[in-house]
């Protein structure tokens, strides 16, 4: 069964130039990034429940649908919000289409979500053969190329289209493509099962935990919030290492969260306003320094006065090429990516301004690239001498890539998320903690 072994579909030029790591270490990155990370990690939210209590409604739910041979559910050492639950064993999973059934074809975002156990939501479905019967079984495809016609009613022909596994259908096509302004939501296809072997639970997300990839866990566990501090978020939407914050702090302090898109802050309030340590603005952080002289009174938001934060986290915007399995990229041109140091270092420069003597600043993103992780952290100690790097613990990860001038020791430090990582199987990531000198 085809599988895809990069998912820039072999433009080269995007490969190379622009993940900037040496031939013979792309080819397992790439295909890395075409994989799926096979443990679900939840976070959580222990201001409300045990971790206890969410385990036994988490496995009640396996044992509902998988039976004796349900997956196993478990916790992480030095992370004791995290849930863990493990693949179906390799014999349970079904990787070949059942040829009597009819298809249906989803976009890669989609298909991406549901390899890590999603259901099918009616806006990710391109195509439904014709007369699918509510409750009928379905083959799900996912269309790599994204030439599938919306609403197709024929089956769609490609060699590029892969097998993602099987579903129940909950709607039909006159409800998935209607024609009206009001475009279909809710879940279109319940999956039953699917190629990666990840449970198709479906998103459990409530209130009291939250379907969280490890890595943003551990980022902010690296930011150690101390109850009564004052921490920054710089960018903070959809708010999920915000809220995370909170609940470290024990809602006891003040954690102010920025993002420049009003949308996504708009979306984030309701889940955050549920702490009382949260306070959220739609801000551009490239401008949160305050003029000098800083105006006087109290400061309800930004802009800030320098040194106004005992921690910061700089989740920073980036090319998102860690987020797996990347059935295919979004980005087509070097161009895009060459933009996002540009951004990052200017956060970057704000969040040095507005950390206390004394203070840190974890720098953070969701992507591979040397030069938006490595490279920002290279220029940062040259630039800002106030700054040193520290040991960015728990560890999870692996080191930092080697540059010329970040030498072991500091590379060390830091912590990659990468595919030469035997131990532990998730997304791309990058984090750097630093600390401003008193
Ligand atoms: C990686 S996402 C943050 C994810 C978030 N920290 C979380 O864990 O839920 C990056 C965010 O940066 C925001 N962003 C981009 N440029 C920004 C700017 N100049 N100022 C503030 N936010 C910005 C984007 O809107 C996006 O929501």
């Amino acid at each position: 069964m085809f599988y895809p072994k990069t998912p820039f579909l072999g433009n080269p030029l995007l490969e190379a130039e622009i993940l900037k790591v040496n031939s013979s270490a792309l080819a397992p990155l790439l295909e890395w990034l075409c994989r799926t990370p096979k443990v679900t990690t939840y976070r959580v939210n222990t201001l409300r429940v045990s971790v206890d209590a969410f385990r036994k409604k988490v496995v009640e739910k396996l044992v509902a649908r998988y039976g004796p041979e349900s997956p196993r559910v478990y916790g992480l050492p030095n992370l004791p919000e995290v849930l863990c639950i493990d693949p179906l064993a390799e014999r349970l999973i079904q990787t070949s289409p059942d040829s009597r059934l009819k298809e249906v074809i989803v976009d890669t975002s989609c298909g991406a979500a549901l390899l890590r156990g999603a259901h099918i939501y009616a806006p990710g479905v391109l195509a439904m053969e014709s007369n699918a019967q509510l409750e009928e079984l379905v083959s799900v495809y996912a269309d790599l190329t994204g030439k599938c016609k919306r609403g197709s009613i024929t089956r769609y022909d490609s060699s590029v289209k892969i097998f993602l596994g099987t579903g129940k259908v909950l709607m039909q096509r006159y409800q998935l493509f209607n024609n009206s302004d009001q475009p279909a939501n809710g879940i279109a296809v319940e999956m039953q099962s699917n190629v990666s072997g990840v449970p198709s639970l479906g998103d459990l997300s409530n209130e009291d935990a939250l379907l969280q990839n490890l890595p943003s866990i551990v980022c902010v566990r690296v930011l150690d919030p101390q109850p009564g501090e004052c921490i920054l978020d710089m960018c903070a939407a959809p708010g999920n290492k915000t809220s995370h914050i909170a609940e470290l702090l024990g809602d006891q302090g003040s954690v102010v969260a920025l993002d420049n898109s009003a949308s996504r802050v708009r979306s984030m309030l309701p889940k955050l306003a549920v702490y009382n340590s949260i306070t959220a603005h739609v801000f551009d952080s490239t401008k949160t320094v305050a003029p000098d002289p800083a105006p006087s009174g109290e400061v309800t938001g930004p802009p800030f006065p320098c040194g106004s934060f005992d921690r910061i986290l700089l989740d920073a915007p980036c090319s998102g090429l860690g987020n797996r399995p990347q059935l295919s990229c979004n980005i087509k041109k070097p161009k895009v990516l060459q933009s996002y140091p540009n951004i990052q270092r200017r956060l970057f420069g704000q969040a040095v301004q507005l950390l206390r003597p004394g203070g840190t600043l974890v720098y953070s993103t969701c992507t591979v690239t040397e030069e938006e992780c490595e490279g920002l952290v290279s220029w940062a100690l040259r630039k800002f001498p106030e700054v040193r790097l520290v040991d960015a613990t728990p560890r999870w990860g692996g080191a930092g890539l080697p540059l010329p001038d970040l030498d072991a020791t500091k590379s060390c430090l830091l912590q990659r998320f990468g595919h030469s990582e035997e131990n532990i199987d998730t997304v791309g990531f990058f984090i750097a903690k630093f600390q401003k000198e008193s």
